[in-house]
């Protein structure tokens, strides 16, 4: 069957009457169309990705936090037309509630946030891993699932906490070897817009919507954007003059249309010589045309990309201000960004990155004959009691078998459980690199 979730033509064939009854249902071995299965091979990768992810939110100050991958539909529907929005794997529970598979964490550490109320101490480092849902129609075939890391600081109204989590991204694409030759970061503030939009009258609710559509603006063609933005009330001359601005690249120009007295050109020029001291001024880049895909953020918008141009998103993020009072908490300043497995592991492959996770074991332990696995149980747990890895053979399998195994398995030597050496309190040892071979004492065995 193609893993589409078809019952992967189950039949009961002309059996006896006795198994007729039992339905011979052959069951579909792929995992639901969209997710993926973790065999180790794929676990290493993924765990040595993630343990990147955690080095760095350890060495940044970040404590890890996670929530239910199922939560309330309502943390999730926004009215500003997001494309999360309309592929939500949501659906009723068995007790009428209306429930979701998270299609992002932010949501969720703010309802967190809220829930511990007064009792946290400002600021807030939280980093998460998590795994995150969508539903999308069959056609498109793309995954349903990945995994995200994010990095927040709540409580922090300064620059300074964007400048923060770009240089924690930079440390992260350090350690797994990619450079600024390699990504860089696009960054821009929706002050920007909003400073625009202020000019034309436009109200402030518009604003989440507007910035979806202008988010489309490399996927969908010009007109269609514009027809949109008339649609939830921008003027033609609104949004003439909001296309000329989001085609600057450089802060000088910006500053020539904005004039210098705006938060925009504040918040970007401090983040800018944040970046400076930081030392990863060549990682960043300001564009105007980057103002993310969700609704919520209201400053600092950020998006990493590879320099080759062929790749999605690396990781995005921004600053977040009124999310929580949209939960109906106190208003706190917070800002963060999502990093998904799925693009940064495409780009490693490309640049041949991808490092060599080979399985490994110290010691394979074998019984030379059935009634020395007692025997060998025991060594085990006396290596295994000194912190060694052991793989100890369950059953009785001929020499060959072991060492066949052994070279599978990667052991660096093997323990042999022999009756007449056991007599004397010895096991043999041989090295399966250097081949050498000698008996050693039980309580000598290191
Ligand atoms: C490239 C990729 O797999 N993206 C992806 C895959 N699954 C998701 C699931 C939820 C939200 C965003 C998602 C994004």
């Amino acid at each position: 069957s193609t893993g589409d979730g078809g019952n992967g033509g189950g039949r009961s064939g002309a059996l006896s009457p006795t198994l007729v009854t039992e339905e011979l249902q052959k069951i579909d071995v792929n995992p639901p169309k969209g997710t993926r299965d973790f065999p180790p091979e794929d676990m290493r990768l993924r765990n040595w990705l993630f343990n990147n992810f955690r080095e760095v939110s350890r060495v940044y100050g970040f404590e890890e936090v996670d929530f239910p991958v199922l939560e309330s539909e309502a943390l999730f529907i926004r009215k500003a037309g997001e494309e999360i929005r309309d592929q939500l794997y949501c659906f009723e529970d068995r007790g009428n509630r209306r429930v979701a598979l998270r299609p992002e964490l932010t949501p969720s550490l703010a309802r967190l946030v809220i829930q511990k109320g007064k009792s946290l101490s400002l600021p807030l480092k939280w980093f998460a891993i998590g795994q995150c849902w969508r539903y999308e129609r069959m056609t498109r075939g793309r995954r349903r699932e990945h995994y995200q890391w994010n990095m927040d600081i709540i409580g922090v109204p300064e620059v300074t906490a964007e400048a923060e989590l770009l240089s924690s991204i930079v440390a992260f694409f350090k350690r797994i070897g990619l450079t600024a030759a390699d990504v860089g970061f696009k960054v821009s503030s929706r002050k920007v817009l909003q400073e625009v939009l202020k000019c034309y009258g436009i109200p402030e609710n518009m604003f989440g919507k507007v910035c979806i559509i202008i988010d489309k603006i490399e996927k969908i063609p010009l007109d269609e954007m514009k027809k949109e933005l008339k649609v939830v009330g921008v003027s033609e001359d609104a949004i003439e003059e909001m296309l000329q601005v989001l085609s600057v690249k450089s802060l000088t120009k910006l500053e020539e249309i904005l004039g210098g007295g705006g938060e925009a050109m504040s918040d970007l020029k401090q983040l800018f010589s944040l970046a400076e001291k930081f030392g990863y001024s060549d990682w960043i880049q300001f564009d105007a045309s980057i103002v993310r895909g969700l609704a919520y953020y209201t400053g600092i918008v950020f998006e990493g990309f590879d320099r080759g141009g062929k790749l999605r998103a690396i990781c995005g993020g921004g600053r977040y201000d009124r999310l929580l009072s949209t939960f109906g908490g106190d208003d706190l300043p917070a800002c963060g960004f999502g990093f998904g497995d799925a693009v940064i592991v495409e780009l490693l492959k490309e640049k041949k990155l991808l490092p060599e996770l080979n399985v490994e074991v110290e010691n394979i332990v074998c019984a030379l004959d059935p009634d020395l696995q007692g025997a060998a149980s025991r060594v085990a747990t006396i290596l295994r009691g000194k912190g060694q890895t052991v793989d100890l053979v369950l059953e009785n399998k001929p020499l060959k078998w072991v060492f066949k195994r052994a070279t599978r398995i990667n052991a660096q030597r093997l323990i042999l459980v022999g009756s007449s050496e056991w007599q004397r309190g010895m096991v043999g040892v041989k090295d399966l690199s250097s081949g050498e071979q000698r008996e050693v004492k039980l309580d000598e065995l290191n």
